[in-house]
C-alpha cells in the first residue's frame, strides 16, 4: 500500500508551549484513520499539518511529488453566513477552480446525498446539523483524494450522524483516504481501519477493538413511547446510549445483543439500523 502523507519527526510549538513532539506518521492510501485526544490535545494542529495548511515547527511533511493530493477539508468551526448554501458553496468551488456548469450538478448531488432541501434561506438560520452538511459538502465538491474532517459528527442528532456516516462510507469505497478526529469513534466503527490517540504531544495508535470495547454493537431503534427509551439504557449490557430526533441509540455489549433487540421488538419499538462489526 502506497502512502499519500507522510510526517517524519515532526514537532509544533505555539510560542513556548509544545503541542506536538517530534511525532511520525505515515498515511497509507484509501486508508480511514480516527484521531482521538482530549479537548487541546492536538488533533487540529495535526489535521493541518497532515493537510499542509500550517507548517510544522521542525521536521517534515512529505507528498509524492508526481502524485501530489487533492485534499478536502472540514474545520471544526463553520460560520453561519448570510448566503444561501447554494451561493456558499459556488463561491467555494469557484475559489477551487471549478467550472460553474459542474458546481451547479454537484451541489444539486450533494444536496440530494445529505437530504437538505435547495432552498433561498439564508445560512445564518440553519441549525449546527445543516450547516455542518454543509460544511461537508464543501470539503468533498471537488472529489478529493484525501478528506480531512475535523470533528464532523458535533452537534449532529443520530439520524443526521448516519447519513454523515454513509456518505464517509461511499467515499472510502470510491478509495478516498479519509482523517477523521472525533469523540466518537464508535460512531465511526463501520469505516475505521486505524485509530491514533494523540496525547501528551505524542501518537499513540490503538488496536480498533480495545476502542470499541471489544465486540460492542451499535443499535437505533425508535419507540413511540419514550419512557421505553430510558428503560432500556439501563438494560444489562448496554455500555451508553442517546437519544436525538426521536431516535435512540445503543451499545451494547455483543453477548447482549440479541436478547436487547428482542426485548426492544416486543415492547413495541421499531430497530432502524443495527452495526454488528464486533461479530
Ligand atoms: N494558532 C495558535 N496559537 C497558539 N496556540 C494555539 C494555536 N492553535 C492551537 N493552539 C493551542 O494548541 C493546543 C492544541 O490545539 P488544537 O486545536 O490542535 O487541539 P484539539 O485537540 O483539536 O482541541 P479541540 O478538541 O478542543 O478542538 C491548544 O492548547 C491550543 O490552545
Amino acid at each position: 500500500m502506497s502512502s499519500i502523507v507522510e510526517l517524519n519527526n515532526i514537532t509544533k510549538r505555539y510560542s513556548n508551549k509544545v503541542v506536538l513532539s517530534t511525532i511520525s506518521l505515515t498515511i497509507n492510501q484509501g486508508q480511514t484513520l480516527i484521531l482521538l485526544g482530549t479537548n487541546g490535545s492536538g488533533k487540529s494542529t495535526l489535521i493541518r499539518i497532515i493537510g499542509g495548511f500550517i507548517h510544522p515547527t521542525t521536521g517534515h511533511r512529505i507528498v509524492n511529488n508526481s502524485q501530489q493530493p487533492k485534499i478536502g477539508f472540514m474545520p471544526d468551526r463553520f460560520p453561519k453566513h448570510k448566503f444561501t448554501s447554494q451561493e456558499y458553496l459556488i463561491h467555494m468551488g469557484c475559489i477551487q477552480g471549478l467550472k460553474k456548469d459542474y458546481l451547479h450538478q454537484r451541489i444539486k448531488e450533494l444536496h440530494s446525498l445529505f437530504h437538505l432541501q435547495l432552498s433561498d434561506q439564508p445560512m445564518r438560520y440553519f441549525s449546527k446539523g445543516m450547516l455542518q452538511k454543509v460544511n461537508m459538502m464543501q470539503s468533498i465538491l471537488s472529489r478529493p483524494d484525501l478528506l480531512l474532517l475535523d470533528e464532523p459528527l458535533s452537534g449532529l442528532d443520530v439520524s443526521s450522524s448516519l447519513e454523515m456516516i454513509s456518505a464517509l462510507q461511499e467515499l472510502k469505497k470510491q478509495g478516498v483516504t479519509i482523517v477523521i478526529s472525533t469523540h466518537e469513534p464508535a460512531m465511526l466503527q463501520r469505516i475505521t481501519d486505524r485509530i491514533v490517540t494523540v496525547k501528551d504531544a505524542s501518537l499513540f495508535e490503538h488496536e480498533e477493538q480495545q476502542v470499541f470495547n471489544e465486540g460492542a454493537s451499535l443499535v437505533i431503534c425508535r419507540f413511540k413511547d419514550m419512557s421505553l427509551a430510558n428503560q432500556f439504557s439501563s438494560h444489562i449490557g448496554v455500555i451508553s446510549s442517546s437519544t436525538a430526533n426521536s431516535l435512540t441509540s445503543f451499545y451494547v455489549h455483543e453477548d447482549s445483543c440479541d436478547t436487547l433487540l428482542l426485548e426492544i421488538l416486543q415492547a413495541g419499538g421499531s430497530i432502524i439500523n443495527i452495526d454488528r462489526k464486533g461479530v
